[in-house]
């Protein structure tokens, strides 16, 4: 088990709504994730209409922990307004924090995103802020109260992995206290290993199950694959050698400890 933001978590493994090729593949991907965080975009439904309402509800009714977003938002003022509108609709304080930038990658915005943290964090908010893997933007926002951030792996939809493990690297050595979540731009089971053998706490994806050709079937790689990270980073790994280092045994010492 692990903590996120004060509630108990088995699964390290959080997963978009967004794109499944029918609600009942979406909820069979849920349930073989093992995922038990699911996030849900409201902007894309235009709750001013009530559309999207269904699907809230059988989202609802799934019983996981709902992590609205403000998806779509390129202002601090239409994200803070998203926010306050999702609280009210799903009951909830968590908010997953996008505030794009640009439209040819879907950067994150870092100087709105930092002023709506502010103010979200200041309106009682656990802000889950969607940003890139800028160091210093990092500490900006855990000063104004964000307890968990969501740097990316790479644009969202991309599937292209862990572009600057560098920069990830850095975030979680400078940032040991902070819950690290890997978020958008995964595409492939491996890439979620990495970022949990790199100590990072989480990992959230959505396109690389929703869009698989056997979303459920992926669903069930990436719960193994999460698992396998986390376990590995616990197992503690080997060091990264230049040099080679016979591995088989040596006559009469068959065990490395042994004297
Ligand atoms: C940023 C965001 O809202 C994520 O939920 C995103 O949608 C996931 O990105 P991928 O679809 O690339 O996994």
């Amino acid at each position: 088990m692990w903590s996120l933001a004060d509630r108990e978590l088995g699964s390290r493994l959080l997963l978009g709504s967004a794109q499944y090729p029918s609600p009942a593949i979406m909820e069979q991907s849920i349930a073989a994730s093992g995922a038990e965080v699911v996030t849900v975009a409201l902007r894309r439904q235009q709750p001013e209409t009530g559309a999207g309402r269904d699907f809230w509800q059988r989202l609802k009714s799934l019983g996981l922990h709902l992590l609205p977003n403000t998806a779509g938002c390129h202002t601090a003022k239409s994200a803070i307004t998203t926010a306050l509108m999702a609280r009210e609709l799903f009951d909830t304080h968590w908010i997953k924090l996008e505030v794009i930038g640009d439209d040819y990658n879907l950067q994150p915005d870092p100087f709105a995103l930092l002023e709506a943290a502010r103010e979200l964090v200041g309106q009682g908010f656990e802000v889950f802020p969607y940003c890139t893997d800028d160091l210093v933007l990092a500490e900006r926002l855990v000063q104004a109260g964000c307890r968990i951030l969501m740097p990316w792996a790479a644009p969202i939809g991309t599937g292209r992995g862990l572009v600057n493990p560098y920069g990830l690297r850095c975030l979680r050595a400078r940032l040991p206290d902070i819950t690290l979540i890997v978020d958008a731009g995964i595409g492939t089971p491996s890439h979620a290993t990495r970022a949990l053998e790199m100590g990072y706490d989480a990992v959230l994806l959505n396109t690389a199950v929703a869009q698989a050709e056997d979303p459920v079937m992926m669903a069930r790689a990436f719960r193994a694959a999460v698992e396998a990270g986390y376990l590995a980073r616990q197992a503690g790994p080997v060091p990264r050698r230049e040099l080679a280092v016979a591995s088989t045994p040596v006559v009469g010492k068959p065990f490395w400890h042994e004297s």
